[in-house]
């Protein structure tokens, strides 16, 4: 379950679902809890590490084409809602007319509330989720050294 620190006392442990039917099912389809069947097991590529100080930014679908971005690659527009560690913002790529959503996230305010856990882990998954119909694809992310982390998603 992945939920912030501070409200795990409010949610139930299961999040709501009965495990045995959840078992049940996964049972199946052939899959077990905790570890999926081969035939449904996905790849994912290592993000590649970057050298330079100011930005470091890795994609979730590595190209040997795929130019490197960071916050100056963008020209941030408008504040489109915010969450619990920052705000969402509406920029555009400045080389390209595409606008995108940019999840930005407070470094301090997420050590603060020991949410490290439950932040990599949503990164982990939305990287997992291209095309998925519920959820935003994460392009990429990156961060400055003191103020902030970005997670590009689709708009
Ligand atoms: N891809 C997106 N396109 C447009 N607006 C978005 C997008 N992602 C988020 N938003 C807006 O930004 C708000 C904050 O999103 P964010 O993911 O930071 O927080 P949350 O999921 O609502 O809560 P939490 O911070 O607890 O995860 C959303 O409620 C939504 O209004």
């Amino acid at each position: 379950m992945n939920v912030h620190i501070r409200c795990k006392g409010n949610v139930a442990p299961s999040c709501g679902v009965n495990s045995v039917e959840l078992a049940n099912k996964l049972a199946e389809m052939g899959l077990q809890a905790g570890g999926l069947s081969k035939r449904n097991t996905m790849q994912v590529k290592e993000p590649r590490r970057q050298s330079s100080e100011r930005t470091e930014s890795t994609t979730t679908e590595v190209r040997p084409d795929t130019p490197r971005l960071g916050i100056s690659d963008f020209t941030f527009l408008q504040v489109l809602g915010k969450g619990s560690f920052g705000k969402v913002m509406l920029a555009k790529l400045n080389s390209k007319d595409h606008v995108f959503a940019i999840k930005v996230l407070k470094k301090d305010i997420i050590l603060q509330d020991d949410d490290v856990e439950c932040t990599m882990t949503e990164k982990r998954v939305l990287s997992l989720a291209r095309c998925h119909p519920y959820l935003t694809q994460l392009y990429c992310c990156f961060q400055t050294p003191v103020i902030c982390e970005g997670m590009l998603l689709l708009l």
